[in-house]
């Protein structure tokens, strides 16, 4: 069979054509052959949204926004589309006012009373909206994507237990052992301590990927996926798993966070059954980084109950199954429940804390003033508590590394410490997203003087809430004293505009985890290395979470540290 021409239409593949390509509709020559104007469908779409919007009541109408918002998400799901979505709706807010019409039945609110509203808690809590439907694994939700309040609960009692502060303290060992690897792994690529410098630069992004990967494998499927040892996050040698699990997390997320703005063809939906079917790489690669991140969450969950009692560990795994020993108030919990719970743990509890902890070290190398007085914190800290107890039996030290990777019980009082973790997670914004909750039945929201009736789509805009000048003062300078500084008030009222992770019933249930690998994280990596930056800025993409492209150093071992 010979290939076609290439001003013909061709829906067949050729091997000749296709090398280093992806396979796709030549919509171009499509046009040439049918004459489909592509102009002409776009032009009527727009024509109708416009005959619909003048002839239905706008609730919306008086609320400030770009043009095409009134009738479509379009220019939203571009931004989405590129990575830049929090940048628009900042630029937007500048332009509008606190209150912007983001998409037709969309408003994001940077009004400083408006996180508190919308991620209220009790009867005054808003559901997620629809937009949550496009992480459902296999048409499941989990607990980050039920929109079912009731069953929402439900799950996260499961849950509340086991990272618990106190239950977060008992993995401590666990995460120590991998933080132990990745010092081993930086060593390796240390300049010269002598001086005989010479600037390998390593991915300190990589290194954080690799143990927080490895740190939640390890609590949440029984055991860690070995990235730390491989030095890399690609996991097998099939086709689908030869794309590294951080790229994966990132395709599902930016694909869903698209897919999120036309709930028509989320599951649920009379058309969920298309997006498979369009041949676009953007949503094909998301679509398929989610079915072998759940095919390898499955896989974990089965070998766990294959090996019965003697495989259990008293990790997360086990607290999930242990739910569907005892049953939900009558509901069944099934093994598909499991893998759904263990596979969202796999992906909001690894890159989020990589990305985070990898802008907060570079903001702390970007301002060596910063840099020079956490050291100092963190050195008096080490040489005054230094004989601290293990905690947890997995934890064998290794003698090689003397006191090289930080105990929490160190760390954890340290406020320098807290706030320069404060002040990263302020500049960068891992969540800069705003987070959407519906406006439900018979209920209605006032923010500011604006009231927002029943299935009006909600959000805070965390970046520019986080960058708000009338909140901060100079919200562009990385400075850790803010959260140090004035009255308790003051300083309360400053944790409330850090959305970082949430606010409300829905707010990160891993918050506790998180903040102990960060201490852990930061202090240890400050403690040890000397950095210097290959790239003054920090380039940065946005799916779901916000996250750096990269973080290349290149890392030399301090003289002062006794490890
Ligand atoms: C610095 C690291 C982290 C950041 C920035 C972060 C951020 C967030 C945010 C903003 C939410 C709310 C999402 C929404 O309302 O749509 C959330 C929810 C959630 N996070 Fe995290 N997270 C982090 C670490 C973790 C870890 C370590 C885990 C678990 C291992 C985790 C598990 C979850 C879960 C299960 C939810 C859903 C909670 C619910 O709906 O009840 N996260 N996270």
């Amino acid at each position: 069979m010979s290939c076609k021409e290439d001003n013909e239409v061709s829906h067949e593949y050729c091997p000749s054509k296709a090398e280093g390509k992806s396979f796709r509709l030549d919509f171009k020559s499509i046009n040439h052959n049918h004459n489909w104007n592509p102009w002409l469908v776009f032009g009527t779409i727009l024509t109708l949204l416009v005959v619909h919007r003048f002839t239905c009541p706008d609730p919306l109408a008086d609320v400030p926004g770009p043009w095409l918002a009134k009738y479509s998400s379009l220019l939203l799901a571009y931004y989405t589309r590129t990575g830049k979505r929090y940048l628009h709706v900042d630029r937007l807010h500048k332009k509008y006012g606190p209150l912007v019409r983001i998409a037709p039945n969309q408003v994001s609110c940077a009004e400083p009373s408006a996180p508190s509203i919308i991620y209220a808690q009790g009867s005054l809590s808003l559901p997620k909206s629809p937009f949550y439907r496009s992480f459902y694994v296999d048409g499941t939700p989990s607990l980050f994507s039920t929109q079912d309040r009731f069953g929402h609960a439900q799950k996260r009692r499961v849950l509340a237990h086991p990272f618990s502060y106190a239950s977060v303290k008992q993995f401590e060992g666990w995460i120590r052992k991998s933080l132990r690897k990745m010092i081993q792994g930086l060593d390796q690529n240390c300049d010269d301590r002598s001086g005989n410098t010479q600037h390998r630069f390593v991915d300190l992004l990589m290194w954080l990927n690799y143990m927080t990967f490895d740190v939640i494998s390890d609590l949440a499927f029984g055991e860690p996926l070995g990235m730390l040892d491989r030095s890399s996050d690609v996991l097998g040698p099939s086709k689908q798993e030869q794309v590294g699990v951080a790229a994966m997390i990132d395709y599902r997320g930016r694909t869903a966070a698209y897919l999120g703005l036309f709930p028509y063809l989320l599951p649920g939906s009379l058309l969920a059954f298309l997006p498979k079917w369009i041949p676009d790489k953007f949503l094909q690669r998301g679509l398929t980084g989610t079915d072998t991140l759940s095919s390898i969450a499955r896989r974990c969950v089965r070998k766990r109950l294959e090996a019965g009692a003697e495989g259990r560990r008293g990790d997360l795994l086990d607290r999930l199954m242990d739910s569907m020993d005892k049953g939900n108030n009558g509901e069944e919990i099934t093994e598909a429940d499991v893998t759904t719970e263990a596979m969202l743990l796999l992906t909001a509890g690894s890159d989020t804390t990589a990305n985070s902890t990898a802008a907060i070290v570079y903001w702390i190398i970007r301002t060596p003033r910063v840099m020079k007085k956490l050291q100092e914190e963190i050195d008096e800290a080490v040489r005054s508590i230094d004989s601290v107890l293990p905690v947890g039996d997995v934890d064998a030290e290794d003698d090689s590394l003397g006191s090289a990777v930080i105990w929490h019980e160190q760390v954890k009082n340290l406020k320098y410490l807290q706030a320069t973790i404060d002040e990263g997670l302020r500049m960068f914004a891992t969540n800069a997203f705003g987070l959407p909750r519906v406006v439900p039945e018979g209920m209605t929201v006032k923010i500011g003087d604006s009231i927002f009736n029943e299935g009006t789509v909600l959000s805070a805009p965390a970046y520019t809430i986080q960058h708000d000048p009338t909140i901060w003062g100079d919200p562009e300078v990385f400075r850790p004293e803010r959260w140090l500084e004035g009255d308790e008030e003051k300083l309360r009222e400053n944790k409330k505009y850090l959305l970082t992770f949430g606010l409300g019933p829905r707010a990160c249930i891993g918050k506790n985890l998180a903040s102990l690998q960060m201490q852990l994280l930061v202090a240890t990596l400050v403690y040890r290395y000397d950095f210097t930056l290959r790239d003054n800025e920090l380039k940065s993409v946005e799916g779901f979470m916000h996250k750096p492209v990269d973080c290349w150093v290149s890392v030399t071992r301090r003289t002062t540290a006794d490890a």
